[in-house]
């Protein structure tokens, strides 16, 4: 699951030099770093809405297709430092080996 991201950064990477005009990310990565800044913080406030909206019934998808779009921008920031998702997905598993929650996973459950 988690190669889609590695897929999508490639994609980030390859738009770095590449004509504002010819793609979304190329025209963000020409904005610069604070117009980036300012896309995950307004996903962010998006998402937020979208969970307290699903909270109240509405509509799950919406809170898919918001947290899709953070995530996304979020990518984009990374690579414009230069970095991706292998260290941030790296850390997840360094902190679930940290946590045994990965050898509890896989243990047969006891009822005692
Ligand atoms: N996953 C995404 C993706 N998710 C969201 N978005 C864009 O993010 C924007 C977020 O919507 P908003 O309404 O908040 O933004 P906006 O009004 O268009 O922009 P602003 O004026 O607010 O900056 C939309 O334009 C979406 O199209 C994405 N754009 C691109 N991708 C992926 O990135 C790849 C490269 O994209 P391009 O650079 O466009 O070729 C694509 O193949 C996709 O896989």
């Amino acid at each position: 699951m988690s190669e889609i991201l590695t897929r999508l950064h490639d994609v980030l990477e390859a738009r770095k030099g590449m004509a504002p005009e010819s793609s979304y990310v190329a025209s963000l990565y020409h904005k610069g770093l604070n117009k980036i800044l300012e896309k995950v913080g307004e996903e962010a406030v998006e998402t937020i809405l979208a969970a307290r909206d699903v909270d109240a019934g509405g509509d799950p998808q919406s809170l898919i297709s918001e947290t899709a779009d953070l995530w996304f921008h979020t990518l984009v920031m990374l690579a414009k430092l230069n970095t991706g998702p292998e260290p941030v997905l790296a850390e997840l598993e360094r902190r679930f080996g940290l946590s045994g929650l990965d050898e509890k996973a896989s243990r047969p459950q006891s009822n005692t």
